[in-house]
C-alpha cells in the first residue's frame, strides 16, 4: 500500500428513522442496535479502505433526519465528496422526500455542477418487505415512476467524461464493495447501474451510480430493468460489466 491516505467525505442524508445511523454503525463497527435513538446534529466515523493499493479513509457523516435539526446538519455538507440519499423501503414518503434532500444538499454544500456530483440512493430495511408490498398493492407503479423520475433527474447526460473530485468512481465502488460484501465484487463498470443487494443483515441497497460516462446506456438499462419488473415482478440487476452488459434477475424483495 502506498502513500498517504486520501480522505473522502461521505454524507448520509434522508428522513429521520430510515436507518442512516444504523447503516453507518453497521458498516464501520459491524453492530446493529434495534433501539437506536435519533441523531441530534451530526456524527461521523472513519473507515479505512484499500483501493487500488492506495489507502482511502472514508469519513462517513451521519446527519439528523428530523426537520427540527436542519440548522445543525446543513453546515456540515460543504466539502462532501459523495452524498448517500437514504430511504426506507417501508416508508414511501421517505423515498418521495429524496428529491428535497438532494436539493438541500446541493444548496448547502454549494455544489456547482450537480449533474457531475456522485449521488447514491440507498433503500434500507429490506426485511420490512411486507409493508413495502402493501405499497405495491396501493399502486404498483408509483414507486417505480418515482425511481424513474429520480433516476432521470440524477442522470443528466454529463457534458464530458466524469471527473469526480476524488479521482474516479473506484472509491465509490469500493464503498459499496465493503458495504455489501462479496456480492458486489463485479461492480466494475463505467455506466450507471441499478443494483439490488442484500447485506448480511438484510438491508436492500438500491444503488444508482449516477455519475457516468454514458448516461444513455444507463437509461436504457434502467428501462429494461423496469420492464422486467412490470412484467414479472422481478428486478433486473445488470451484473456490472461495461463491455459485456449482462443481467442477473433477482426478486426485489424476499
Ligand atoms: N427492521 C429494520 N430496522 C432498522 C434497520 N435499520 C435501522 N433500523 C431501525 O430503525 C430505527 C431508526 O434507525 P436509525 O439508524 O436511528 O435511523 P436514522 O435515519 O439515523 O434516524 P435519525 O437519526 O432520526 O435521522 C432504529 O430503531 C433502528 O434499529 C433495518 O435494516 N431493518
Amino acid at each position: 500500500m502506498s502513500g498517504r491516505s486520501l480522505l473522502l467525505k461521505v454524507i448520509l442524508l434522508g428522513d429521520g428513522g430510515v436507518g442512516k445511523s444504523s447503516l453507518m454503525n453497521r458498516y464501520v463497527t459491524n453492530k446493529f442496535d434495534s433501539q437506536a435513538f435519533h441523531t441530534i446534529g451530526v456524527e461521523f466515523l472513519n473507515q479505512d479502505l484499500e483501493v487500488d493499493g492506495r489507502l482511502v479513509t472514508l469519513q462517513i457523516w451521519d446527519t439528523a433526519g428530523q426537520e427540527r435539526f436542519k440548522s445543525l446538519r446543513t453546515p456540515f455538507y460543504r466539502g462532501a465528496d459523495c452524498c448517500l440519499l437514504t430511504f426506507s423501503i417501508d416508508d414511501r414518503h421517505s423515498f418521495e422526500n429524496l428529491t428535497g434532500w438532494k436539493k438541500e444538499f446541493i444548496l448547502y454544500a454549494d455544489i456547482k455542477e450537480p449533474a457531475r456530483f456522485p449521488f447514491v440512493v440507498l433503500g434500507n430495511k429490506s426485511d420490512k418487505s411486507e409493508r413495502a408490498q402493501a405499497f405495491e398493492l396501493e399502486g404498483v407503479s408509483i414507486r417505480f415512476r418515482l425511481l424513474e423520475t429520480l433516476f432521470r433527474d440524477f442522470c443528466q447526460p454529463p457534458s464530458g467524461p466524469i471527473q469526480s473530485s476524488f479521482g474516479s468512481l473506484r472509491v465509490l465502488r469500493s464503498l459499496v464493495h465493503a458495504w455489501v460484501g462479496s456480492q458486489s465484487q463485479q461492480l466494475d463498470c463505467q455506466c450507471p447501474v441499478v443494483v439490488s443487494l442484500w447485506t448480511s443483515h438484510r438491508m436492500l441497497l438500491l444503488v444508482f451510480f449516477v455519475q457516468c460516462t454514458d448516461s444513455w446506456l444507463g437509461i436504457w438499462t434502467f428501462s429494461f430493468a423496469h420492464c422486467l419488473y412490470s412484467l414479472f415482478g422481478y428486478y433486473a440487476v445488470p451484473t456490472p460489466c461495461y463491455h459485456r452488459l449482462c443481467f442477473q434477475v433477482s426478486p426485489i424483495y424476499h
